[in-house]
């Protein structure tokens, strides 16, 4: 029995990875999008490379910048390769496995004002049988002082990491209200459904679902996969679809504190989100309340197109 609180390691790593990144978007300005996105994917990699060596000595670790492809990539002033990812071989064989996403929603961590960014922390692991799931997770949304992480009791809970926020559940003024509060998925409001899509790559058919469902549709353009499932369990929209492209990094995270939350997430087929495989390609998620899901399962089926790869 580990004596460290896998949960409470992912939020802090998340939440500390969080106050880097709101210090280089201060360090670096937002005067070249490039170099402040490099710098801010490279230094959050680095930072939680370092920080998992030394905290989980011989777990292995799926980063999105620890791949050979991004090898040439380079923070200003630093001439170091990123530190690599365990080899393949290794993490497909391992018991526990990080997937991290050190900067999600990197295009809009380079506007200035925008809020819908990410530090994604995961913790995949393998049961006595041998089968592997998602064990713990965290989502640190640093312009917005929260994290939304898991917890030991199998639930979740939202973190207010800035005072000075309002807190999102009970729209109280910061300092008088608890630091952390349980999070649980709120239902729609009947008749009614606000479903979040990236602001650049909205899949081809979300229209068309829009149009065919029974409800009234509003689609709400936002960045970042774990800004968009943070959205959903904080009740700022209903449902997050996505299709047409992503990696395990960029739905680890908020999948298990979703699942924590007693959201629904799946394929948009409705098949379980599988993690820690060889290819890390995974191109389309469903999140939303329980009570949703079989509308927007068969909707998105009749609207097809929208097999998962
Ligand atoms: N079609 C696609 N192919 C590959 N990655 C995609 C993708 N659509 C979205 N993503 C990734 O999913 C994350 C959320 O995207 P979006 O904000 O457009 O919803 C981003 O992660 P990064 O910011 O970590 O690169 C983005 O790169
Ligand atoms: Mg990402």
């Amino acid at each position: 029995m580990r004596d460290v609180d896998d949960h409470a390691l992912a939020a802090e790593l998340a939440g500390a990875a969080g106050r880097l990144l709101l210090g280089v978007r201060d360090e670096v300005g937002y005067g070249d999008a490039r170099v402040l996105k490099d710098t801010g994917d490279l230094r959050a990699h680095e930072y939680l490379m370092a920080a998992l060596a030394e905290r989980c000595p011989g777990d292995a670790v799926l980063s999105e910048e620890g791949r050979s492809s991004v090898a040439g990539k380079r923070a200003e002033g630093d001439e170091r390769a990123p530190t690599r990812n365990t080899a393949t071989a290794e993490r497909l064989t391992a018991g526990r496995v990080w997937i991290v996403d050190p900067l999600d929603g990197t295009r809009e961590f380079s506007e200035e004002g925008r809020r819908d960014w990410a530090v994604h922390v995961a913790l995949w692991e393998r049961d006595a049988s041998g089968r592997g799931r998602l064990a713990a997770g965290a989502v640190a949304l640093p312009a917005q002082g929260l994290t939304l992480r898991t917890d030991a009791t199998g639930g979740a809970s939202l973190v207010r990491t800035d005072p000075g926020e309002p807190d999102p559940v009970t729209a109280g003024p910061g300092s008088a209200q608890p630091r952390e509060v349980p999070l649980h998925v709120p239902a729609p409001d009947a008749g009614k459904l606000r479903i979040a899509v990236s602001r650049t790559r909205p899949p081809e058919f979300v229209r068309r679902l829009a149009a065919e469902l029974d409800v009234d549709v509003e689609l709400v353009p936002i960045g970042s996969a774990g800004a968009k499932i943070s959205a959903v369990l904080l009740g700022e929209v209903d449902a997050y679809v996505h299709a047409g492209g992503q990696y395990e990094w960029d739905s680890a995270a908020p999948a298990a504190v979703a699942l924590g939350a007693g959201a629904h997430a799946s394929r948009v087929d409705g098949s379980p989100l599988e993690y820690n495989r060889e290819d890390p390609r995974l191109p389309d998620i469903l999140v939303c309340h329980p009570v949703s899901a079989p509308m927007l399962l068969t909707g998105i089926a009749g609207v097809s197109g929208a097999q998962p790869d």
